[in-house]
């Protein structure tokens, strides 16, 4: 999806996939990645997602990129943080939001994560996906999920990764590919990550709802290490 579908969907409040509690699969399975209390954890396309507050208070300092600014300034107010906001040295459409949150640091990039280089980000320990690889799509020529992937592993050297995916109960009969999210098949995921991570599917669980259109399936966690 362009800047322009997204930048549309916060105006219009099309921001279905805000969370209002940490997701269970989240508080379920980040421990599989091992990181290290104090360990830097990236969450790319990262929204205004509750999850970034829970991680913090877990004992992980936050990176995040998300390309709608208003929806950053809104994650530190909400929570009553203090941001300090920093222009970056050579990278006009990228500014930095940061603030401490109970001992640890929460670092949103605002604006787009093509335009992130490693050094803007760091040492990362750890990576939690969701609702970013699903956001994309993946057709050619942009191919824009297949460049994300290997933009992350640019970014972070293929730190391991917890990523939430879905399924729905017969993919057969779902036509609709136009619109978020977009089904990740266990051969596109080895597509794009079979090459550097082992990739293990750590929990498949039945829901009524697992994307917009309503559909009944199963959300997925797979766990993805080097
Ligand atoms: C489906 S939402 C998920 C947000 C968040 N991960 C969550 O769980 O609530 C996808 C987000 O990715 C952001 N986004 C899309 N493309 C982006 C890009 N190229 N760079 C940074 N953020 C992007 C959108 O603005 C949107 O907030």
């Amino acid at each position: 999806m362009t800047p322009d579908f997204w930048q549309n969907a916060w105006q219009t409040q099309q921001t279905g996939f805000n969370q209002s509690k940490p997701n269970a699969m989240l508080r379920q399975h980040f421990d599989k990645l091992n990181v290290p209390k104090q360990g830097r954890v990236f969450v790319p396309l990262c929204g205004k997602s509750v999850d970034m507050l829970w991680l913090l208070s877990q004992g992980y300092h936050v990176v995040g990129v998300e390309l709608h600014e208003q929806a950053v300034k809104e994650l530190f107010n909400e929570h009553g943080l203090s941001a300090t906001v920093t222009a970056h040295p050579t990278q006009p459409n990228l500014k930095q939001y940061r603030a401490d949150y109970q001992g640890q640091t929460l670092t949103i990039w605002a604006g787009n994560l093509f335009d992130v280089q490693p050094d803007d980000i760091g040492q990362i320990d750890g990576i939690y996906d969701r609702a970013a690889l699903v956001a994309l799509p993946d057709d050619a020529p942009e191919r824009m999920r297949w460049q994300y992937t290997q933009h992350l592993g640019t970014l972070t050297g293929y730190a391991p990764q917890l990523l939430l995916a879905f399924s729905y109960d017969d993919d057969s009969g779902i036509t609709d590919k136009a619109l978020p999210p977009f089904l990740v098949t266990r051969e596109a995921l080895d597509d794009y990550y079979a090459a550097h991570y082992d990739i293990q599917l750590v929990a498949k669980e039945k829901a009524e709802y697992v994307s917009t259109r309503a559909d009944s399936g199963y959300r997925l966690a797979y766990v993805l290490t080097a």
